[in-house]
């Protein structure tokens, strides 16, 4: 679960967020979109503990991420828009590898599953990440999480530079660990990927959130008019779809 409440942060004269608030339940996938600037990463950063806000509260599992790091960020996957992972490592050395850094031994059997679990074909297991995909490398990302035991996760932009097919196997992914009771905030550009993926769409713009929408209630025109029409006139509110 991930709260937001009335959230607030400065960087010297520059407002990233301003009263931001979201209240996201367990099981439920969050598009936060907005353009370059809007406070997406900074949202992020708040989450994983890495700054505090100067106003608002933030809360994930009920905890504050900046006073109990540890303990979040055990909770807490974090896929960034291009994974980490070391290149000559087979992707179950790879995922071996984290989670042992995280205190976790799993038998090869465990990792193996995991790996397919997260959609990656049994032939692939023990290829060096050197040959995988984006979308490839971003699986080996979810599955790290995943043997973690993550109940939430957070993903930035991680539908840019994926072909359609990634990126629709990377939406069915995300929805399976929702169902499955993964709380997921999603930072992106991508209107269409966001909308077809996520249950909830924010917008955000010079950290305001300008409207919230729920995806299924939505068109996809509707949403890129909406999207548009806050980049030029953030005051003008939309009239149809709100969720609130
Ligand atoms: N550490 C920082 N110091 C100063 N300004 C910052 C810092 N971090 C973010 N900002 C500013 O806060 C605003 C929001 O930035 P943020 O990176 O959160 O936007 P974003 O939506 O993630 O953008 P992008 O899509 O380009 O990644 C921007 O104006 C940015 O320049």
């Amino acid at each position: 679960m991930i709260q937001l409440d009335k959230v607030t942060k400065t960087f010297g004269n520059k407002t990233a967020l301003d009263s931001l608030s979201i209240n996201l339940p367990k099981g439920e996938i969050y598009g936060l979109l907005g353009s370059n600037g809007a406070g997406k990463s900074t949202t992020l950063s708040l989450l994983l503990g890495f700054i505090r806000p100067d106003h608002g509260s933030v809360r994930l599992d009920g905890m504050d991420p900046f006073d109990r790091p540890s303990r979040t960020r055990k909770s807490i996957g974090y896929i960034a828009e291009n994974v980490s992972l070391y290149p000559y490592l087979s992707g179950l050395e790879n995922l071996d590898y984290f989670c042992r850094i995280a205190g976790l031994r799993y038998p090869k059997s465990k990792l193996s599953a995991t790996l397919s679990e997260c959609g990656l074909p049994s032939t692939s297991h023990d290829l060096p990440l050197s040959g995988y995909s984006k979308g490839m490398r971003q699986k080996v990302g979810i599955a790290i999480a995943y043997a973690k035991n993550a109940t939430v996760y957070l993903l930035d932009e991680p539908a840019s530079g994926l072909d359609p097919a990634a990126n629709l196997e990377l939406s069915q992914l995300l929805q399976k660990l929702a169902r499955q009771g993964a709380t997921i905030l999603i930072a992106s550009h991508d209107l269409l990927w966001a909308k077809e993926t996520c249950d909830q769409l924010g917008i955000l713009r010079d950290g305001k959130l300008m409207g919230e929408y729920a995806a299924l209630e939505t068109s996809i025109g509707k949403l890129e008019k909406t999207y548009l029409d806050f980049m030029k006139q953030p005051d003008v509110p939309y009239a149809g779809d709100h969720k609130k």
